[in-house]
């Protein structure tokens, strides 16, 4: 508040107005401007009277060091921006049980977020809870003159212009008032954190004209923004830059209603302020003239209209000078500016932006897929989704990877896994990622351990290593053809809903995470270092069977909030990816079954290759050579065979040692 109020007297003083030059300065060519130095000159002496000013009142509403002490870092406006106190309110009043409050205080969240998984989850619980009321529903950050301008609107919807009238002029009076305060808030650049100290430019006369001159135009960068936003309402389809207008057309129309047609045709002057053009403003303006009769030569615009106006106006023609001249940056938010505020030079270039913008966002050409191809015909797998249809960067999903039937053995495979684990006392335990889940994973090794000791058909062991054999040759073929990829890790993994502790769940599966780096969602970067699996290079999750509720595959931006992209597992269908921060991505809740998949990760650095595949396979051709001797030794002695307790032992003093168990997950 201190910031605001200061800003406003600050900018009242009249010395710190801004040269009148550049507040309604003619069009660039029609007359003899003032030369360049006064204007240069009066803008140094409005700046630094108004950083004095400005110092001086922070100083002395706050104690010596003034703003300074105070000053809100934009890691923390971003976060208000991104409504993120709410998140935490939400919580707050939930563990409190005041349960309207954090319905309301969720959706305020949500409504700025509206892709953010997690509070989509607490929405649909708090929908479902009794003592939450539809109207518990509601924007908490919505301004008074929002809520007024609704109303405004439902009355005109039942005919009542005459209602409708004063809750419109507050409406537009509460747009303004707020549009004001983003001048008096913007004082300069926003905070950067760590940003490096500017460039000391002000050793000559020119740097330091320029150094005010670039900190005045973030000033108006800011202003702008500011008003940008002002302007948007979260989750409401409002066209956003015509919020004036659309107040003022509003305006004109209701007092024509009420027969207040001077007042009518002052909305409507005001409306053609912004649009000159615009043909039912033309024609309502025609019409109500003709009803007032004789001309009212005192009648024009609105005043505050025309103030606004002008106003913004003066500063886009600032911020376009500093675009074409010190070559800063300006996004305009309105529609309406006139071609002619743009400079010449400018126009093209913008227009040419436009033209390359468009062009960006073509699909980038896909890769030589020649020697891919012929892969597909061999396997008869197709490519279901590419990178693109993903909204990412080296994403596939490939379908038909195994059959309906070896789908059938993997199952079973891990279902008597799972139950020789129960019967050893290794019970299924609780999945890592979430309470509600249960987690079994069963690497390669094992299964063929579990095999040779005849706990798991050999058939499913031996299939686990064909099929990942099977995900790494297409993996390669299709991401890296001209590099091996070795495998680094195969899981069978399955995850199951835990019955009857579904209802309350607003948690994921597997939460938003990238396979190789550690992901900040703050900042979006992912740290390729440990406790991350930095050397995996490529992931792979084939999936077995698509018979239980949720558990769908997401991609995210790198926020972890904003979903991309999401596949259905099902059988014989891969999602392929590079393990990258690129490609952040998470599991929805399973909330009811059991969801298995072959997850594989691949790495270009053949030290990390995963040896239990090599022990396992070697495990397996053993047991396979030894099958083969029994049956001569059968067929040849005509003897029964050995008893399986034998066996068994063998297999223990083959293995060696305890089977090893991995935890990476
Ligand atoms: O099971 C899935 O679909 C994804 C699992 C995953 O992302 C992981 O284990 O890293
Ligand atoms: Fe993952």
């Amino acid at each position: 508040w201190v910031r605001l109020d200061c800003g406003a007297s600050c900018a009242a003083e009249p010395g710190a107005a801004l040269p009148a030059v550049l507040l309604g300065a003619p069009e660039p060519d029609s007359g003899p401007g003032p030369t360049q130095g006064s204007w240069e000159r009066q803008l140094l002496r409005a700046a630094l009277r108004r950083a004095d000013c400005l110092t001086q009142c922070a100083a002395r509403r706050l104690g010596p060091g003034g703003a300074a002490r105070l000053r809100v870092g934009s890691t923390i406006r971003d976060a208000f921006r991104r409504r993120e106190p709410y998140n935490y309110l939400q919580r707050a009043y939930y563990q409190l049980k005041k349960l309207d409050l954090a319905a309301a205080a969720a959706h305020t969240f949500f409504v700025a977020n509206p892709t953010h998984l997690q509070m989509r989850e607490d929405m649909a619980k708090y929908r479902r809870m009794s003592g939450v009321q539809p109207q518990s529903f509601r924007d908490l950050e919505t301004p008074p003159h929002w809520a007024a301008y609704d109303t405004s609107l439902e009355l005109l919807e039942r005919q009542e212009a005459g209602l409708a009238l004063p809750r419109l002029e507050e409406a537009l009076q509460g747009s303004l008032a707020q549009m004001e305060s983003c001048r008096a808030d913007c004082q300069g650049p926003e905070e950067q954190e760590g940003a490096e100290e500017e460039e000391d430019g002000a050793g000559s006369q020119g740097g330091l004209y320029e150094a005010i001159a670039r900190h005045w135009i973030q000033v108006l960068q800011c202003r702008q923004r500011c008003v940008g936003e002002t302007a948007t309402r979260p989750g409401r389809s409002f066209p956003v830059p015509d919020f004036l207008p659309s107040q003022l057309r509003r305006l004109y129309e209701a007092h024509a209603q009420v027969g207040n047609l001077s007042q009518a045709i002052e909305n409507v002057l005001s409306v053609l302020l912004f649009y000159p053009d615009d043909e039912p403003a033309k024609r309502a303006l025609n019409q109500f003239q003709a009803q007032l009769g004789e001309p009212r030569p005192g009648l024009g615009p609105r005043e505050d209209i025309q103030h606004f106006i002008l106003r913004s106006l003066g500063e886009k023609r600032q911020l376009y000078y500093a675009m074409e001249h010190l070559g800063t940056s300006f996004k305009d938010p309105d529609p309406w500016t006139p071609a002619a505020l743009i400079p010449e030079a400018l126009r093209e270039q913008l227009r040419e932006d436009q033209e390359k913008r468009s062009w960006d966002h073509e699909p980038p050409k896909p890769k030589p897929l020649t020697y891919w191809k012929d892969v597909l015909l061999l396997e008869g797998v197709t490519l279901t989704q590419d990178s693109r249809q993903l909204n990412g960067s080296e994403r596939a999903v490939l379908d038909g990877l195994l059959t309906p039937a070896e789908c059938g053995v993997l199952l079973q495979l891990a279902k008597d896994a799972a139950g020789a684990g129960a019967r050893s006392g290794y019970r299924g335990r609780r999945s890592p990622h979430t309470p509600h889940e249960r987690f079994e994973g069963l690497t390669v090794l094992k299964a063929a351990q579990l095999a040779r000791a005849g706990t798991v058909g050999s058939q499913g062991a031996k299939l686990l290593l064909e099929v990942s054999e099977r995900v790494r040759t297409l993996t390669q073929a299709y991401f890296s053809p001209e590099r091996p990829l070795h495998l680094s890790f195969t899981h069978l993994v399955c995850r199951s809903a835990i019955e009857g502790e579904q209802e309350q769940r607003m948690d994921l599966s597997h939460p938003v995470h990238a396979d190789n780096c550690v992901l900040d969602p703050d900042t979006g970067e992912c740290w390729r270092e440990p406790p991350a699996y930095t050397y995996r290079d490529y992931s792979g999750l084939l999936y077995l069977n698509d018979d239980f509720q949720g558990g769908d595959l997401f991609f995210t931006e790198p926020n972890a909030l904003t979903v991309t992209a999401r596949v259905r597992p099902r059988c014989g269908r891969l999602v392929a990816f590079s393990s990258g921060g690129e490609n952040p991505h998470g599991v929805w809740a399973v909330t009811r079954g059991r969801r298995c998949a072959l997850a594989l990760w691949h790495t270009w650095a053949p030290e990390h290759r995963e040896q239990e595949w090599i022990e396992a396979k070697e495990l397996l051709q053993e047991s396979e050579e030894e099958e083969e001797e029994e049956e001569e030794e059968m067929l040849s002695k005509h003897t029964s065979p050995e008893p399986p307790s034998r066996r068994h032992q063998r297999v223990q003093d083959k293995a060696g040692k305890a089977p090893r168990v991995r935890e990476e997950l």
